[in-house]
Formats: C-alpha cells, sequence, structure tokens
C-alpha cells in the first residue's frame, strides 16, 4: 500500500500527467475548430464542401488514431513536415476527433426545432442571426453531455501518443514498471491518476450543463443532489412553478373577458367595406402555381387583400391555405406567378432576380409581415418577454430598454403581463400562442399572416386566441390573412372569405354571404361537414 502512495505522488508520473493534459488539449482544441469547419462544409448549401467534409470524415473516422499518429510523427517528415512528437501526437488526435465533434454539431443544430428557425425567417432574422441568437444557444444546450463523452475519450487516446514516444503517463508507467516490475502498484496508481483527471471532465460537464440549465432558479439555495447528471428539473424548480401556478391561476385573462366579444353590427359592416374598398392594396397574388414534386399544391392562384382587410381562408386539409400564407411571406418558393405585399415583390431585386438569404430577410423586416403559426414556433430557450423583445433589438435595432418596453405593453395588451419571465414550456398552449401573437405584432407589421392559429389548442383555450385576433382586426383595423378551420369566427371578424379547393380559389365574397348562402357545391359541402365547428359560447 504505501508503495502505491509513493507512486501516486512520484514526480516522474505526476510530470506524465502534465504531457497527457497538453496532448488531450491539442487533440479538443484543434478537433473542435476543426469540428466546426466539417459542421459548416457539411450543412453548406454547396454540395461540393459537404462532399469534402464527408470523405474527410469517412477516412479519419474509419481508420485506427494509432495509424495516424505514427503517420504524423513518421510520415510526414518525408513531405517535409517534421512536427516535435507532442505536436504531432496532438494534431492526429485532432484531426481524429474532428469528425466525431462535426456530427455532435451537426445532430445539434439539426436537432433545433426548424418551426423556430422558420418563425426566426419570418421575424426577418437573417442567416447568421438565427444561428447565433436561436439555433446555437439550443444547440449547444444539447451538445454538453456529447462534449463531455468526447472530452473523456480524448483523455484516454491521448495514452496512444506513446507510440511517438511521448513521455505521458501511460508510457512513463511503462517505464517505470518494466524496471521496478511492480505492475500492481504502478498500473493502480496510473489507473487512479486517469480516474482523477475524468472525474475533473465530468465535473466540469455537470457545471456547465448547471450554469446553462434553463430552469436553474436563480438565487435559491441548492442541495448537493441538484447537482446530479439525473436532475434535469429538480423538485424545487417543480414546486416553485407550481406554487406560481396555484398563487397565480391562468384565468381566461381579465383583460380580454372584462368587456364582451367585439363584434360589428350589419351598419358597420357595410361601412367598413366600402372604407376597405377604397383602400390601397395590401397583399397581391397573380397566377401563383406551386408544385412539390409532381403534386401541384397551388393551381393559378389569384388574391388580392386591401389595408384594413381581414380575409379568412377556408378550404379542406390540403388545400393550400398554409402554403399561400407562406409564398405571401416568400418563406417557399414558387413555381410560377407574383406575389406583391405593399406593392413590392417580396424576395427579388430591382432586376428580377431572387434575393440572397440575407438580403431576403431584411426585405421582410423593412416589408413588415407578421406571421403567427399553427404550433406557434415560440424560441424555447427564452421567456416570453424575450421573445418579443429579442428580434426588435436583433433585427430592429432597438435598445434594449425600448424593446422591453415595447414587449410588457405587448404582452399586457395580450393579457400575459404576469408570465413575461416564463419560458414558453411553462405556458399553456394559449398563452403560448398569445405571445407568438405579440411577438408578430411587436415590429408593427403591415400584414398579419395566420396559419390555422386555433387548430393546435385545446378546444376551452380556443377563445382567449380567438379574442386577441378579434381585437386586431375590429379595434387596430390590422390587415390579416387568416387560414381557419372557425366558421362561426370567420363569419365574425372577417370581412372577406376565400374558399379554397385544390389549390384554387374556387369561390369568394363577403364573409357572412359565402358562410350563409355559399354558390359553389364544394363550398356548401365544407360547411356543412363544419357544421358541427362548436366555438366556445364565450367568444360568440
Ligand atoms: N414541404 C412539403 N413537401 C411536400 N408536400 C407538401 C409540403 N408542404 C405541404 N405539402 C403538401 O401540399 C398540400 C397543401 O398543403 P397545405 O399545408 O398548404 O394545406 P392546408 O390547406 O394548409 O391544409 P391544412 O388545413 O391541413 O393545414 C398538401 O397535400 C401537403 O401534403
Amino acid at each position: 500500500m504505501s508503495l502505491f502512495f509513493h507512486y501516486l505522488s512520484m514526480p516522474y508520473l505526476l510530470e506524465g500527467i502534465e504531457l497527457t493534459l497538453e496532448v488531450t488539449a491539442l487533440g479538443l482544441g484543434g478537433g473542435l475548430i476543426l469540428g466546426l469547419i466539417l459542421a459548416g462544409m457539411q450543412l453548406s448549401r454547396f454540395w461540393l464542401l459537404a462532399a469534402i467534409a464527408r470523405a474527410y470524415t469517412v477516412i479519419f473516422r474509419g481508420t485506427p488514431l494509432i495509424l495516424q499518429m505514427v503517420f504524423a510523427y513518421d510520415a510526414l517528415p518525408h513531405i517535409g513536415i517534421k512536427l516535435p512528437a507532442v505536436l504531432a501526437a496532438g494534431l492526429a488526435l485532432a484531426c481524429n476527433e474532428a469528425p466525431f465533434i462535426a456530427e455532435m454539431l451537426r445532430a445539434g443544430v439539426l436537432g433545433v426545432d426548424r418551426g423556430q428557425v422558420t418563425a426566426g425567417q419570418a421575424l426577418g432574422m437573417t442567416p447568421r442571426i438565427l444561428m447565433w441568437r436561436v439555433i446555437a444557444p439550443q444547440a449547444i444546450r444539447t451538445m454538453i453531455p456529447a462534449f463531455g463523452n468526447e472530452a473523456v475519450s480524448a483523455l484516454k487516446n491521448s495514452s496512444l501518443a506513446s507510440v511517438v514516444a511521448v513521455q505521458e503517463l501511460t508510457l512513463r508507467s511503462t517505464q517505470l514498471a518494466s524496471s521496478t516490475f511492480d505492475f500492481f502498484s504502478i498500473f493502480f496508481a496510473s489507473g487512479l491518476l486517469y480516474l482523477v483527471l475524468t472525474f475533473a471532465i465530468s465535473a466540469i460537464q455537470l457545471f456547465v450543463e448547471w450554469l446553462l440549465d434553463l430552469d436553474r432558479a436563480k438565487g435559491r439555495q441548492r442541495k448537493l443532489a441538484d447537482y446530479l447528471p439525473w436532475r434535469r428539473v429538480d423538485l424545487g424548480t417543480k414546486l416553485e412553478l407550481a406554487a406560481i401556478a396555484v398563487d397565480d391561476p391562468e384565468p381566461a385573462p381579465a383583460e380580454l373577458t372584462a368587456t364582451p366579444p367585439l363584434a360589428l353590427t350589419r351598419e358597420e359592416r357595410t361601412r367598413r367595406a366600402a372604407t376597405i374598398a377604397r383602400n390601397n392594396i395590401a397583399v397581391e397574388a397573380r397566377d401563383l402555381t406551386k408544385r412539390y414534386g409532381a403534386q401541384k399544391v397551388l393551381d393559378g392562384l389569384d388574391l388580392t387583400v386591401r389595408v384594413g382587410e381581414v380575409v379568412a381562408l377556408l378550404g379542406p386539409s390540403g388545400s393550400g391555405k398554409s402554403t399561400l400564407l407562406r409564398c405571401i411571406n416568400h418563406l417557399e418558393n414558387w413555381d410560377a406567378g407574383t406575389v406583391r405585399v405593399g406593392g413590392r415583390r417580396l424576395g427579388f431585386g430591382e432586376n428580377g432576380k431572387p434575393l440572397s438569404p440575407r438580403d431576403l430577410a431584411n426585405e421582410r423586416a423593412s416589408v413588415g409581415v407578421g406571421m403567427v403559426f399553427q404550433q406557434f414556433n415560440l424560441f424555447a430557450h427564452l421567456s416570453a418577454r424575450e421573445n418579443i423583445a429579442g428580434p426588435l433589438r436583433w433585427v430592429h435595432g432597438m435598445t434594449r430598454i425600448d424593446a422591453e418596453r415595447r414587449a410588457t405593453e405587448l404582452l399586457d395588451r395580450v393579457g400575459l403581463s404576469h408570465r413575461a419571465d416564463a419560458l414558453p414550456r411553462h405556458l399553456s398552449g394559449g398563452q403560448q400562442q398569445r405571445v407568438a401573437i405579440a411577438r408578430a405584432l411587436a415590429p408593427n407589421p403591415s400584414v398579419l399572416l395566420l396559419d390555422e392559429p386555433t387548430s393546435a389548442l385545446d378546444p376551452e383555450l380556443v377563445s382567449e386566441v380567438l379574442e386577441v385576433i378579434r381585437r386586431l382586426a375590429i379595434d387596430d383595423g390590422l390587415t390579416m390573412i387568416i387560414s381557419t378551420h372557425q366558421i362561426r369566427f370567420a363569419d365574425e371578424v372577417a370581412d372577406r372569405v376565400a374558399f379554397l379547393s385544390g389549390g384554387a380559389i374556387i369561390e369568394e365574397g363577403p364573409a357572412h354571404e359565402v358562410l350563409t348562402n355559399p354558390r359553389n357545391p364544394l363550398t356548401a359541402r365544407f360547411l356543412s361537414v363544419m357544421e358541427a365547428d362548436k366555438i366556445p359560447e364565450a367568444v360568440r
């Protein structure tokens, strides 16, 4: 036993640790830089870059590290590159780690919900802002455990540097054992030293995970058990959240229920229709055609929406409503036809050529087309307030104070000022959708597109979202195009209904007229099927 402790504190072995850490740091640091480049190449739109990165991955993941180390130390000098042993071992380890790290990075990026990326695009974020503010923060959080694994594996793999005579821990242990024949004590001591190092890496990993944990309750006394890896959302946080729910039960928001639902009288509707008819055109789609493979999803569709008008898109599932909305915001390319928003061909330059993703994002931000999605698509790592204020700062250059003031004002308007600091996953579906509406309204869009805003909600949550939309239409006179299956809501709020079937508008006209007296048999059949459409009393 005393020999074991002697070896454990022996300077000869301890100095070996220094070289072990040096090779590991070179391998991990270099692997991270190279891995970032490889991941970027693999995710690139240019197939040649992606192919080169894939070929690299196949070669360096498919050949043994020991061979790569020997190659770096013994073969490179033949082409005039003579590296010191530590550097050669570190380089080989970096080249070997890079493809694994690249795959980790790629998985992290691809794992971020595509809906959030689409929402970011709709808000006018450039690819760089999207990566920096939406994708990377979420990807990094999911990658920490895998990166911890990779660090431990790099530390252990550094022992292979002994084949190129790097005097690291394993080589020194072997040399010592060969000269003293005390194999048991030496290897036991050396194994324990490795364990201490890997434990330190695991501790760093857990600390970083804790730092980045979105559910971490700030400033609260924590118990040791909270730091264990399986404690993702600790009981304390859950209890706090439960307490919030009990203390502050979410009513149908007072602001939305205090006054009776808004509705226009027949005379008001007539006046409104006359005013709208004199307004400029806000959105115009002409002969819009879009295919997915052999399937024609939009078939020469024409639609004109005037400033201040609310148009409800109705139609059976798959008739092209969502696709039309996505084309208006140029989130989707189309095959033929034109789309103009505020007179501008969104997504095309003066010369008629498509804009780059960055220019398209800037144009989206300046034209001002807000979009609300069926699945809410809130940024999962940001609070309700930050979901609204963040894009205002990053896209529209607002100061933090102004952006937060605007966010607070909008949250108040949708009845959610009391949940401003909540993460999306701690909000109900109806609350999430109201935050999403507030986020879309924040930059004062000229047009708001709503893609089935209530279809992912439980029936009892539908009314609170519809009431917010109703107020936007009637109080604010916002131009809106709403894809919906809520017939009664469309009747009350929309100025005009457009009925889609097979990618074309087969009937359109004043909402009440089309909905009560449809002329096209397909519209009539659809409406009779939708008779079962039940809207909660509260919104009638
Ligand atoms: N990315 C895609 N790739 C291939 N086909 C698609 C894609 N997106 C939509 N489609 C197809 O296009 C058609 C129209 O889809 P879209 O979502 O626009 O319909 P919708 O009227 O909004 O339907 P719903 O009311 O169910 O949302 C559907 O047949 C759908 O399967």
